[in-house]
């Protein structure tokens, strides 16, 4: 099975990040979409990072209502930060029969060639790349099956997200209710 593995942080959870899930598994032949839920990203701080099975949960109560998209903690038993290349090779040795693509914004592709072994990330999968306002895609040029798609630009952020929250602003449509609620619920991010 084609599966599109969209790494992030996810916190917490938005509707743009649904949006990009949701073009991916109807615009390509990914047939499954699974949100890696990253514990720790090398490249950002551990500040105002919710814990991980917390932003899980987000996940989770999020895509509730999507059978082909799927929410994955494998990175929380592993070392970190959590580098993608490591990630990618104990996925592919768990399920052999699967080919994994991988799913990022276009603010990550500017610091794509920092990351951990990128050429080996490249060359055995193709990057799907969903444009982001204010990060240009052409300018960037990296070698292997590079798919930067035609898809409406998003501006929403999981930092917006935390800004309102902490100025007492309520931002229901911004994320999936579920999610949305149980935030409130659990006072996430008030005070962080
Ligand atoms: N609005 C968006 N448009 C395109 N890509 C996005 C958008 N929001 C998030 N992404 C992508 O989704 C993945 C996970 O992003 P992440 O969880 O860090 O969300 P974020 O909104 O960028 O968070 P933060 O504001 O905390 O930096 C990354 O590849 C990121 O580039
Ligand atoms: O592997 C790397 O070197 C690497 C460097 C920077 C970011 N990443 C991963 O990219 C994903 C996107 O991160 P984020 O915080 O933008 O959601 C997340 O899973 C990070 O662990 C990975």
């Amino acid at each position: 099975m084609k599966i599109g593995l969209f790494f992030g942080s996810f916190n917490p959870i938005h509707i743009g990040h649904l949006a990009i899930a949701n073009y991916m598994a109807e615009y390509t032949d990914m047939e499954q979409i699974w949100f890696v839920v990253s514990p720790h990203n090398p490249f950002k701080s551990k500040n105002s990072l919710l814990a991980d099975y917390h932003r899980l949960e987000l996940v989770n109560r999020a895509i509730e209502r999507y059978p082909n998209l799927r929410a994955s903690n494998i990175e929380f038993g592993m070392p970190q930060p959590s580098f993608t290349i490591d990630t990618l090779t104990y996925l592919k040795e768990k399920n052999p029969s699967h080919q994994f693509c991988l799913i990022i914004g276009s603010d990550n592709l500017k610091n794509f060639t920092k990351w951990k072994n990128h050429e080996l990330i490249l060359k055995n999968h193709d990057l799907f790349i969903y444009p982001r306002p204010n990060f240009k895609s052409e300018d960037v040029t990296l070698k292997g099956n590079i798919h930067t798609v035609d898809a409406p630009l998003i501006e929403i952020s999981s930092s917006f997200i935390r800004k309102a929250v902490k100025e007492k602003k309520e931002v229901p449509y911004f994320m999936p209710e579920k999610a949305y609620n149980y935030m409130k619920e659990m006072h996430f991010y008030e005070k962080l």
